[in-house]
């Protein structure tokens, strides 16, 4: 009787082959070989693994596009199409990379010079000590500049007036009213002393500017004497450049 139920019960062993002749039946269950490990033993999930520390996934879409219900119910196989998602790496399980990143300055920049901050740009920009619009006498050292401009409170970079100008090695500009500029003389403004650049329409002396580039006085120098709107917009077309060189205005470009 017990065999009967032990086998109805899908029990088994020696145990239970032996329960007829004791007192107190003990019943065996049979080792689970039917539950599935995941991934699956065979699958390619778990051939994958030991690959790649960094883990990958990949859907790609079923190779066929997935049938009416009435053609899909042809017999054949019941199951749907899955997509195939491959994953690779050891860390399929493992914990999320970390979010701290070291942000890097972005490629291009460049470190100014100590005194030439965008701050101390503004800073000149407000000062109206300066007159931004004539030639920036870059040949004029900074010790030249101190005693041209003894006891002032700004940086020695803003230190250079139109006196100091004057009388440094390069005469002023002579930029006294916005005019009409053409590209031919415009392009004879092409040095690091002297050089003009137009923006949307409107010339600019960006001679006092070069040094505060955060883009390097080089990358600036590209648009030396030429229509620099596109490289400017290729570079970085949310810097306001109209704000930041409304002193530099010396007129506006027209064709020769
Ligand atoms: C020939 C024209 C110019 C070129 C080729 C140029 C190029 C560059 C480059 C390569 C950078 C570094 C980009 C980066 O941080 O990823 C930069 C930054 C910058 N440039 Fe220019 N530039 C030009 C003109 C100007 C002008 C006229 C101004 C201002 C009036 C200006 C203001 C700036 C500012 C504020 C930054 C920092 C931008 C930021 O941090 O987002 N640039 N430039």
């Amino acid at each position: 009787m017990f065999s009967s139920i032990t086998h109805a019960l899908g029990l088994s062993g020696p145990s239970a082959a032996s329960s007829s002749s004791s007192a107190t039946p003990s019943i065996v269950a049979e080792p689970d070989t039917t539950s599935v490990a995941f991934p699956a033993a065979n699958s390619q999930q778990r051939a994958r693994q030991p690959a790649a520390a960094t883990p990958s996934f990949a859907v790609s879409p079923p190779d066929a596009p997935i049938a009416d219900d009435e053609d899909a119910d042809n017999g054949d196989d019941d199951e749907p199409t899955l997509p195939d998602i491959q994953v690779s790496g050891a860390g399929a399980l493992a914990p999320p990379t970390t979010t701290k990143k070291v942000v890097k300055a972005p490629k291009g920049r460049v470190r100014v010079e100590k005194g030439f901050s965008q701050l101390d740009w503004a800073r000149l920009n407000r000062s109206g000590e300066v007159d931004l619009r004539v030639r920036f006498a870059r040949s004029c050292t900074r010790r030249r500049v101190k005693q041209l401009s003894p006891g002032r409170s700004l940086p020695v970079s803003v230190l250079l007036t139109d006196d100091a100008l004057t009388l440094c090695s390069h005469p002023q500009g002579g930029v006294t009213e916005l005019r009409r500029i053409t590209p031919a003389e415009m392009a004879q403004h092409n040095t690091r002393d002297d050089c003009w650049q137009a923006y949307g329409g409107k010339v600019y002396n960006v001679g006092p500017f070069l040094k505060f580039h955060p883009g390097g006085v080089g990358e600036m120098m590209r648009g030396a004497g030429k229509d620099a709107t596109q490289l400017f917009m290729l570079a970085h077309a949310w810097v306001n450049y109209d704000t930041l060189l409304e002193n530099c205005l010396v007129g506006f470009l027209v064709r020769d």
